[in-house]
């Protein structure tokens, strides 16, 4: 019997307040996968994790008593909190879903495996430099068309695969307000394919269906401060996705976006979340130029370099819209020094031979299995 893609070498990271019954519908796919669950909320609430997965489970006291101070760059009442589980993972692949998400089928009746999907769209390789109109090349059954240049048909490692979503598609609150019955179904809204977003455009990251490539990509995988004591929700997943879609254009690293859906289950309070997402909604017409125009120094190779430089210039240009940008540029830091010291470049390779550059932080002690 073949070993599950990835087995060991990918976590599903699951952020909830809720419940985790969602799981036994993902049984047969998640089963193999290690979950690292991020319990949102009161940290005294008992959160059942259905029988035969195996997980961490870290709530709010585990994540104050981990990172100490730095905890105040993880969100809470937030599914923002998601990213502490990017950080504390030590795999090369993070799948996150939200709790809310099940299993979709396809046009023609069929599950649809998400993580096997997400794999394929990490595993091979992305297009940003030139468009190609069939879309993803690399999939069965197409290719590249007919003057796309050779010479650059090699493409680029995949960093981000973004999928989609079946039922409530995941709009803004005025939307969701005019168009409460909307619903995609996969008769008709079901599109079958995956492409890249083409370098130097950025796109709504959607946190609910997302797999990455940590080690291209992790430090950038931040989800900015939202909820408790934050002026602004909502708008983690779309923050961290700018920033990301900056660094990987900086880095030559792909995005790409479409396949696979899941079907989202509940639609979330517009009026809540119109309160949440106002300031965001006004704000991101200064926030959209701004990315557009980050110019990254050569120097930045890495997406730790990538993120510390975008920090100073959130706080730089960013300031002037809202004292949050200030604050937001200090969690930007210490969220990238509590990447290093949980996720230390233990050796680097010099001419001398490997010489530990930094010790790692110790390792978390998880609340259960
Ligand atoms: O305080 C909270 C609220 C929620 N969660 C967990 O986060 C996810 C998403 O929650 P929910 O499904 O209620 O929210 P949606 O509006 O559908 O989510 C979309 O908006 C983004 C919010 O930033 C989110 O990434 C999108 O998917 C669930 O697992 C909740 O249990 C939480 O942890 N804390
Ligand atoms: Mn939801």
């Amino acid at each position: 019997m073949s070993q599950p893609l990835l087995k060991d070498d990918l976590d599903i990271v699951i952020p909830t307040i809720r419940s985790l019954d969602f799981l036994e519908m993902w049984r047969p796919i998640f089963e193999p996968y290690h979950l690292i669950i991020i319990q949102d909320g009161d940290p005294n609430k008992e959160i059942k994790v259905p029988e035969g997965f195996d997980y961490e489970l870290y709530n709010r006291n585990d994540i104050n008593r981990i990172l100490g101070p730095k905890a105040s760059c993880i969100s809470f009442k937030d599914s923002a909190c998601r990213c502490f589980g990017f950080l504390i993972s030590k795999k090369k692949y993070i799948f996150t879903i939200d709790d809310d998400c099940f299993v979709a089928k396809d046009p023609s009746g069929k599950d649809i495996n998400v993580l096997a999907q997400h794999i394929q769209n990490l595993l091979t390789p992305s297009t940003p430099f030139f468009f190609n109109t069939l879309y993803d090349p690399f999939r069965e059954g197409t290719d590249f068309v007919r003057g796309y240049p050779f010479s650059m048909r090699e493409g680029v490692p995949t960093a981000l695969s973004h999928g989609l979503w079946l039922n409530i598609p995941d709009y803004d609150a005025p939307t969701q307000l005019v168009k409460p019955l909307e619903r995609n179904t996969s008769s008709n809204r079901y599109v079958d394919a995956v492409m890249t977003i083409p370098k130097g455009t950025l796109f709504p990251m959607c946190g609910m269906n997302l797999a990455f490539n940590r080690e291209l990509v992790g430090p950038a995988m931040y989800f900015h401060l939202m909820g408790d004591g934050q002026p602004v929700g909502r708008y983690d997943d779309m923050f961290c996705g700018w920033c990301v879609k900056v660094v990987c254009d900086h880095l030559n690293l792909g995005v790409k976006t479409g396949l696979p859906y899941l079907w989202h289950s509940k639609a979330s309070n517009p009026f809540v979340n119109l309160k949440k997402e106002f300031k965001g909604i006004y704000w991101q017409e200064e926030m959209i130029p701004f990315f557009q125009g980050v110019i990254l120094p050569k120097d930045c190779t890495t997406a730790e370099a990538c993120y510390i430089e975008l920090s100073k210039q959130v706080k730089e240009k960013l300031s002037s819209i809202d004292p949050y940008f200030e604050k937001l540029g200090d969690a930007m830091v210490t969220w990238i020094e509590a990447w290093q010291e949980y996720n230390p470049p233990l050796v680097a390779k010099t001419t001398d031979g490997p010489v530990v550059v930094r010790k790692g932080g110790d390792e978390p002690t998880p609340k259960t299995k």
